[in-house]
C-alpha cells in the first residue's frame, strides 16, 4: 500500500464516520410523552410490550389485534403503567376495511397521530412449503398489504405532525431461510414497498420518517411454538426488542437489528458471500428436529 492509500483510506473512514455517527440524537423516554401512538399486534407478544413501554412513557394509546379480551387486559394494565389514555379496537387485518377503521378510530379520538407501529402477523408455520398459495395469498393480505393500506390511510395525519411508520419486520425479510416461504414473502414485499416509498418521501420533501425493523428470533410464544428445538440461534427477550423498536421509531432511524449480531452479520454476509450464507443456513438447521407431519 503507497503512502497515499495510507493516508487517504484511513480520511475516507473518518469522514465516513463522522458523516454517519454525528447529530445521532439520544434517546429519552420522554420524547414519546403524549404522543399519539397505533400499535397493531398489540394483544400479545412483542407488540404487547411496546404498548406497555409506550405507557410508561406517557404515550396515548390505540391499540389493535382480534381478540377483544386479550386487548381489554392490555388496555387496563396500559392504564395503570401511566399511559395518557388507551384504547383499543378489534378486528381483522385480512380485512382492508378494518385497517382503514382503526387509523380512522385514531382521527377521531385525537384529531392527528404521530406513530403508526405495524406489527401483526397472521398465522403461518415453520416448515417446507406445502405449496398452498391461497395461504401466500393470505398472508399477504395480513402481514403486507394491511401495512400498506394503514400507512396510506395515516398519511395525511402524519405529514401534519411530522410523524413516523414503524414496520416490524424479520431477518426472514432481507435473507432466504427454509420453512418460511409464505412468511418470508410478506416480509420481502414490506422491504421493498417502504425502503421505495421513503426514497419518494426524500423527493417530496414529506417529512415522516419509515423505520424498518429487521429482527431475529424473538421468545414470544408463538414464535417459539412454532421453532422449537429446530433453531440454533438462542431468543432475545420481547422486552428489549420492543424498546429497541420504540427506539428506533422515535429517533426516525432508517432501520434497526435486534439482535445486532445475529441479524445485521447475516444480511451483510448475504450481499458479500451469498452460496456460503446459504450454506451456513441449510448446515444450522436441526432438520431432523422438523416434526415430518
Ligand atoms: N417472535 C419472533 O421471533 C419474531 C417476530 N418478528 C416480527 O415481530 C412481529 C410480532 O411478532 P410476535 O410478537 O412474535 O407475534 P405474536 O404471534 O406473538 O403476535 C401476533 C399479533 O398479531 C395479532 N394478529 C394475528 N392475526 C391477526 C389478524 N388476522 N389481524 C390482526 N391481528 C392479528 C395477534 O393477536 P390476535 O390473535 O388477537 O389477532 C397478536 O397480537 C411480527 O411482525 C413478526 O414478523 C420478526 C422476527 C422474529
Ligand atoms: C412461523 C412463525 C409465525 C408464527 C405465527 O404463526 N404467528 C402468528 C400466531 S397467531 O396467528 O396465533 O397470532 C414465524 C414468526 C417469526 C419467525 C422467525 C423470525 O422472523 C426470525 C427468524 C427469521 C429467519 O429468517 C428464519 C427463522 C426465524 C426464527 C423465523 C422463523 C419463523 C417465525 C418464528
Amino acid at each position: 500500500m503507497n503512502l497515499r492509500q495510507k493516508i487517504l483510506i484511513p480520511l475516507v473512514g473518518m469522514v465516513l464516520a463522522i458523516y454517519f455517527y454525528s447529530g445521532k440524537e439520544e434517546f429519552k423516554p420522554e420524547m414519546l410523552k403524549e404522543k399519539r401512538v397505533i400499535v397493531t399486534g398489540a394483544s400479545t407478544g412483542i407488540g404487547e410490550q411496546i404498548a406497555y413501554h409506550l405507557a410508561q412513557m406517557g404515550s396515548h394509546l390505540l391499540i389493535t389485534a382480534r381478540t377483544e379480551a386479550r386487548l381489554q387486559q392490555v388496555v387496563a394494565h396500559c392504564l395503570e403503567l401511566g399511559a395518557a389514555s388507551a384504547r383499543y379496537i378489534n378486528g381483522s387485518m385480512e380485512d382492508m376495511n378494518f385497517a382503514q377503521a382503526v387509523v380512522k378510530k385514531a382521527e377521531e379520538l385525537w384529531g392527528g397521530l404521530d406513530m403508526l407501529i405495524l406489527n401483526h402477523i397472521g398465522k403461518s408455520y415453520f416448515h417446507y412449503f406445502n405449496r398452498d398459495i391461497e395461504h401466500v395469498q393470505k398472508l399477504l393480505n395480513i402481514n403486507f398489504l394491511s401495512y400498506a393500506t394503514m400507512s396510506v390511510s395515516a398519511l395525511p395525519m402524519l405529514k401534519s405532525s411530522g410523524g413516523s411508520i414503524v414496520v416490524v419486520s424479520s431477518l426472514a425479510g432481507k435473507i432466504g431461510f427454509p420453512w418460511t416461504v409464505p412468511y418470508s414473502s410478506t416480509k420481502f414485499a414490506l422491504e421493498g414497498f417502504f425502503n421505495s416509498l421513503r426514497q419518494e418521501f426524500v423527493m417530496q420533501n414529506i417529512n415522516v420518517s419509515i423505520t424498518l425493523c429487521i429482527l431475529g428470533l424473538i421468545n414470544t410464544e408463538s414464535a417459539m411454538k412454532a421453532v422449537s428445538g429446530i433453531y440454533p440461534i438462542p431468543p432475545a427477550p420481547k422486552e428489549e426488542c420492543a424498546l429497541e423498536i420504540i427506539k428506533g421509531g422515535i429517533l426516525r432511524q432508517r432501520e434497526i437489528y435486534y439482535k445486532y449480531m445475529f441479524t445485521k452479520i447475516p444480511t451483510l454476509f448475504r450481499d458479500w458471500a451469498p452460496e456460503l450464507m446459504d450454506y451456513f443456513i441449510r448446515k444450522s438447521f436441526n432438520v431432523d428436529n422438523l416434526n415430518q407431519d
